[in-house]
C-alpha cells in the first residue's frame, strides 16, 4: 500500500452479531438493482459475496470483456467499484446502512480480461458513525492467476446513515425495492 491512510487511535472493533451465519455463508445482495451486487441488474457486475473469518468477507468478480479499460485490461473504475462494493458489504455486520465517504485504491498489477478476482474486505474499526475498512484483490483464475500476489489494495471510509439518506431519492428508484438489510427505506 503506497497511499496515505492513517487510522485514528480511538478505533473500536464491532462485535459480530450472535446470529452471524459464519464463514462460508453467502451474503445476500443489499439491493437487487445494485450495479455491484444486484441479481436484477443486467448491466451490473453481479458480484458474489460470502462471510469469512471474523469481520472479513470475500467477494468474487468475473472480469468480463465489457469491463475493458486499456486494451486487454480491466478499467480502473470497475476495480474501484468492486472495492467499494466489497468494503460496503463488509459493513453489513453493523446491521445499519452505510454509504461511501472516501475510497482510495492502489493499482499494483495489471489485471487482464478473463480473470476471476477475489477481494477480501473487512472493517478495521469504527469511530462514531465512521467505519474504516480495507481490502485487497488477488487473481485466482485466469492467465495471470496467482493467489499469493496482491494485485490491488483499497482503504475506505464509510458512514452509517439513517433512512432519511435514501428517502431523498425515493422518487427516482428504478425497480421494486427489496431491502432486507435496511440500505433503502423506500
Ligand atoms: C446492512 C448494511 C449493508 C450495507 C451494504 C452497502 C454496500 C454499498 C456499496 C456501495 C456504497 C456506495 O457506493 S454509496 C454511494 C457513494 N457515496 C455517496 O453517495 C455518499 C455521498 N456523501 C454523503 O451523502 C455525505 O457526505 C456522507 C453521508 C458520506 C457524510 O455526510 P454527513 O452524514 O453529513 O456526515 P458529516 O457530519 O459530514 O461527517 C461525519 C463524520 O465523518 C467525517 N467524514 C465525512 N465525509 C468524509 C470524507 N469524505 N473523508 C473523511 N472524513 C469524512 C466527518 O469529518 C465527521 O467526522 P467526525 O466529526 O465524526 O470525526
Amino acid at each position: 500500500m503506497s497511499g496515505t491512510w492513517t487510522l485514528p487511535d480511538d478505533l473500536t472493533l464491532p462485535k459480530l452479531p450472535d446470529d452471524h451465519p459464519g464463514a462460508g455463508a453467502p451474503i445476500p445482495s443489499h439491493w437487487s438493482k445494485c450495479f455491484g451486487c444486484g441479481d436484477d441488474q443486467p448491466a451490473g457486475m453481479a458480484m458474489q459475496f460470502t462471510f469469512g473469518e471474523g469481520l472479513e468477507i470475500t467477494g468474487m468478480l468475473d472480469v468480463a470483456n465489457r469491463y475493458q479499460g486499456g486494451p486487454g485490461f480491466i478499467h480502473g473504475g470497475i476495480l474501484s467499484t468492486a472495492f467499494d462494493e466489497a468494503q460496503g458489504m463488509a459493513c453489513m455486520v453493523l446491521r445499519r446502512p452505510v454509504v461511501t465517504g472516501h475510497l482510495q485504491i492502489d493499482f499494483a498489477k495489471p489485471i487482464p480480461l478473463g480473470s476471476v478476482l477475489e477481494l477480501r474486505a473487512r472493517i478495521d474499526g469504527t469511530v462514531r458513525r465512521k467505519v474504516y475498512t480495507s481490502a485487497e484483490a488477488r487473481i485466482v483464475e485466469g492467465p495471470f492467476a496467482d493467489p499469493d500476489v496482491v494485485v490491488a489494495t483499497s482503504r475506505g471510509l464509510f458512514l452509517t446513515v439513517g433512512a432519511q439518506h435514501f428517502d431523498r431519492a425515493k422518487d427516482f428508484v428504478d425497480g421494486i425495492p427489496r431491502s432486507p438489510h435496511g440500505t433503502s427505506s423506500v
